[in-house]
């Protein structure tokens, strides 16, 4: 079984796929988390975000390796783990750029499709381009500020500049963002992160013991 949850930014498809995966046994797959790590990269190397052939060239002879864990995802580029740098300010700033560059794309689309299911994926495009098969899909959302207030006690800057950021990061996005015709959309503001978690369980097709 795959399930897919998109979301707009920090509306909490990180917590929620934790949550959902661990009650039903099997890894989720944070999507963004490879786009957060080419971005990296790129900083890391001084290459200009803007450009994709020199972008992937660099990706191509320094292959990620996304690892889909119930409890938390990680990100290795050979031996070294990416992880912890991947939630910065300063990639949080230029992921969205290079998110949009169609061969970037391509690159994390054919890494997630070679993952084998049962997961839960979690990011923008899951149930509309990359798993458009799933069995259940869910779109998270929740008003800028709601979403600032939450993400406070993880970033630096204050509640108002980081709705300003979040706000801008919607924009860029916007194009692979839209939900899936056939996703349950969630406001998540009036609920706790163990209710939507719930609310996610409670709409999963009955599952038998090999799907
Ligand atoms: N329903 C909720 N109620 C309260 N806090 C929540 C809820 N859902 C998520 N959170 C908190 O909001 C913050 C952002 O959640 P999370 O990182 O899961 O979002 P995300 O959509 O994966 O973010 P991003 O798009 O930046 O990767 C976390 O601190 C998380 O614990
Ligand atoms: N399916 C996806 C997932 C992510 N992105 C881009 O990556 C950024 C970071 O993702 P988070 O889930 O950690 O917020 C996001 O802002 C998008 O630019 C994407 O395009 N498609």
């Amino acid at each position: 079984m795959i399930v897919t949850i998109d979301g707009v930014a920090a509306s909490g498809k990180s917590s929620v796929s934790s949550g959902v995966a661990r009650a039903l046994g099997v890894p989720y797959v944070s999507s963004g988390l490879l786009y957060r790590a080419a971005t990296l990269l790129g900083l890391e190397a001084g290459l200009d975000l803007h450009g994709a052939a020199k972008l992937l060239a660099h990706l191509q002879a320094h292959p990620l390796r996304l690892e889909p864990l119930a409890g938390g995802n990680r990100v290795w580029q050979g031996e070294r783990e990416l992880t912890g740098g991947l939630h910065s300010t300063r990639v949080d700033a230029g992921v969205s750029v290079v998110a949009a560059l169609p061969d970037v794309r391509g690159w994390v689309d054919a890494q997630l499709r070679a993952l084998p299911a049962p997961f839960v994926a979690e990011g923008r495009d899951m149930g509309t381009t990359v798993f458009p098969q799933a069995q259940a899909k869910f779109y998270l959302t929740a008003s800028p500020r709601i979403r600032a207030q939450r993400r406070a006690s993880e970033r630096p800057e204050d509640v108002p500049a980081i709705e300003a950021a979040l706000v801008r990061r919607d924009l860029l996005d916007r194009v692979q963002s839209a939900p899936a015709p056939d996703a349950v959309v969630i406001d998540t503001g009036p609920l706790t992160l163990d209710g939507v978690i719930q609310t996610v369980l409670a709409q999963l097709p009955q599952r038998t013991p090999s799907a």
